[in-house]
């Protein structure tokens, strides 16, 4: 079903929220989260170790930062030689969504004292541009904090999800992770939305329909503005933060992979809002760009769904391409979306995995990615292949 054509209904999602202090037992929370992963993909999270005190001071930097002159922020525009930095153009689905957006991702030294563009910085998605110090005193430095403790609370996450499964805090992909991870954190501002209707007839969104294409994302949303939606038996409901410290967690593509379709990347959406404006941060915590990503052997004794055939339904999805063609399409439009089910085991001759040969052969991981350069690749019929 087109998601558009679904009825938009007020409801709620009481989605888990789970405690990660010490109060209830490792077992009990692998076993909540691996349910809520299977079942909604979305769960909430509170005591979860990172201080009230980095989260405001987070929260004060991205006003700082979005208050800026447009002409400034457009200083440090992403382009199609660097998908990092600020933007208020992004297409999902081929629509615009209503947002500004600043998104900051792995530094490729991983040293946040080193200069944004020097070479050993730069990597597949490109490379951060931030304010200078003189700018925006002291916003590098927090948002560096944030960036590192989203990162070791992802790792926390994605070792219970192994868990679920009957793997370790070692089990390879939680492991290349937690070693080499590629993630980025996204800054949105959701200005106010005064228009009612756009071209199309419809209200703009916040950002249409879509799955976060990684392994997990943790979302901090806006507490006095609720707009995240996801589709649950065909109709959107609204996802409400406990409150302003909570983080909401949701699954990704390569997880949905990963786990041989038991945890499900979920459909969400984000409302734009005639009276509000709202802030909100997803930590796209994704694999390193080389790994590929493939369906664990499910053991039995596995929490999430004992019923579940072991049967690899996916091919390997090498996350580099997935996430360069994801960008590509954010830019240009390349036709319909990638997504995980173009990698379902199939008879059928696969564009995709082809493509995927090609564009491994030809990729260097370090260099950034320049859209125009590989659109023909991307765009190449299998024929030519
Ligand atoms: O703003 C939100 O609540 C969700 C944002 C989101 O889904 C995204 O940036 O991928
Ligand atoms: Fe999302």
């Amino acid at each position: 079903m087109d998601p558009s054509d679904v009825p938009v209904e007020p409801a709620e999602l009481n989605v888990p929220t789970i405690d990660l202090s010490a109060t209830i037992s490792d077992d009990d929370v692998v076993e909540i989260v691996s349910k809520a992963c299977a079942e909604y993909g979305f769960f909430q999270i509170i005591n979860h170790g990172i201080s009230s005190d980095l989260i405001d001071c987070y929260l004060d930097e991205c006003r700082r930062y979005f208050e800026l002159p447009l002409d400034t922020k457009l200083k440090w525009k992403r382009n199609e030689g660097n998908a990092r930095g600020f933007f208020n153009d992004e297409l999902t689905q081929q629509k615009r969504d209503w947002k500004e957006c600043l998104d900051v991702g792995a530094p490729g030294s991983r040293d946040w004292s080193m200069d944004d563009d020097n070479p050993m910085n730069k990597c597949l998605d490109g490379w951060n541009q931030l304010p200078q110090e003189s700018e925006l005193p002291g916003f590098r430095r927090t948002i560096s904090m944030y960036f590192d403790a989203m990162s070791m609370l992802a790792d926390r996450i994605a070792t219970i999800m192994a868990k679920g499964l009957g793997e370790d805090k070692d089990s390879p992909i939680i492991k290349q992770l937690r070693e080499r991870h590629s993630s980025y954190l996204r800054a949105n501002y959701y200005p106010i939305c005064n228009e009612q209707v756009d071209e199309s007839g419809s209200i703009p969104l916040g950002i249409s329909p879509h799955r976060d294409a990684g392994f997990l994302t943790i979302l901090l949303q806006d507490v006095d503005c609720h707009s995240c939606q996801v589709m649950k038996n065909n109709v959107w409901v609204t996802i409400h933060p406990v409150d302003k410290y909570t983080f909401t967690i949701n699954t990704g593509d390569m997880a949905e992979v990963w786990s041989n379709g038991l945890y499900k990347a979920p459909l969400h959406r984000v409302l734009s809002n005639p009276f509000k404006e709202r802030y909100s941060t997803p930590f796209f915590y994704n694999p390193s760009y080389e790994t590929e990503v493939k369906p664990l052997a499910i053991r039995d004794d596995a929490k999430a769904n004992t019923t579940t055939s072991t049967a690899p339904i996916f091919d390997e999805v090498l996350w580099g391409y997935f996430r360069a063609v994801r960008f590509a399409g954010d830019l240009t439009d390349l036709g319909v979306e990638i997504q995980v089910s173009d990698f379902l085991k199939s008879d059928k001759d696969n564009e995709h995995k082809r493509k995927q040969i090609m564009f491994a052969n030809e990729v260097d991981f370090n260099i950034p990615f320049n859209v125009e350069q590989y659109t023909p690749l991307l765009l190449q019929k299998s024929s030519d292949g």
